[in-house]
């Protein structure tokens, strides 16, 4: 069984503003702390209203580094494109959006250009915001043929090409890996509905046995994981 807290809201107004708050009690901490903060944002459609609130947080943007945990091949001005939303939201307030992608690379390649940009920040990472969808994925771990190499490169990122190629955003990707990930000080998991509460509960529970992508990674968490919820 995977330890990890849940906050449960009635709405996704209560939900939002609480997911903006913690995200930025960890970034204040991290700028308290060390003078910057290097964070990772999900992508997806759930994280939108509580980044929205966030954006209005005073903070000091300009010491703030954010990288998407996972991002489709796709051009950035692509509304499929995560770090386009991270950078029209965050850029104007000062903060440094990291793509993860960028050029016209096969997906081994994006993979290994990724690796090397993510060369260029701080290490580890002060918070690691994660989505999950009903398939269990998250960032862009997917269940299938990339998912071992994901749970087990020692890279910070590589290029993934889920099969099947989810219908929402049926794209090959690049995401950050578990090596990557678990080495964040803080794990805050963001989501709605009742078909990804069972999922992610199932996958608590069966943890490193979990066919789920996001059992599989957090089976060997050893940092607080919050987990924000509401119907
Ligand atoms: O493809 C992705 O899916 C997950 C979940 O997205 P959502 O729209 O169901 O919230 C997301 O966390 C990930 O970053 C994204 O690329």
């Amino acid at each position: 069984m995977i330890d990890a807290e849940w906050w449960d809201y009635d709405s996704a107004e209560e939900l939002a503003e609480a997911v903006a708050g913690d995200a930025q009690f960890v970034i204040e901490s991290a700028l308290d702390a060390r003078g910057d903060a290097v964070v990772a944002f999900a992508g997806g459609r759930t994280p939108d209203a509580a980044q929205a609130l966030l954006a209005k947080a005073k903070l000091k943007w300009k010491s703030v580094t954010i990288v998407p945990t996972d991002d489709r091949l796709v051009p950035v001005q692509d509304k499929a494109s995560n770090v386009r939303g991270l950078a029209e939201r965050f850029l104007p307030l000062g903060a440094r959006v990291l793509p993860l992608t960028g050029g016209d690379l096969p997906v081994e390649a994006a993979g290994k250009a990724a690796d090397a940009r993510l060369q260029a920040i701080h290490w580890p990472l002060d918070f690691v915001w994660l989505g999950m969808g009903e398939d269990g994925h998250t960032a862009s771990i997917f269940p299938g043929a990339d998912l071992e190499t994901a749970l087990s490169a020692p890279h910070r990122a590589i290029g993934v090409t889920p099969d099947p190629l989810p219908a929402e955003a049926p794209f090959a990707r690049v995401t950050l890996t578990k090596s990557a990930i678990l080495g964040a000080r803080a794990i805050l998991i963001h989501i709605t509905g009742e078909k990804k509460r069972k999922v992610l509960e199932k996958a608590l529970k069966d943890g490193a046995g979990s066919q789920y992508p996001i059992g599989r990674l957090l089976a060997d968490a050893t940092q607080a994981i919050d987990i924000h919820w509401c119907p």
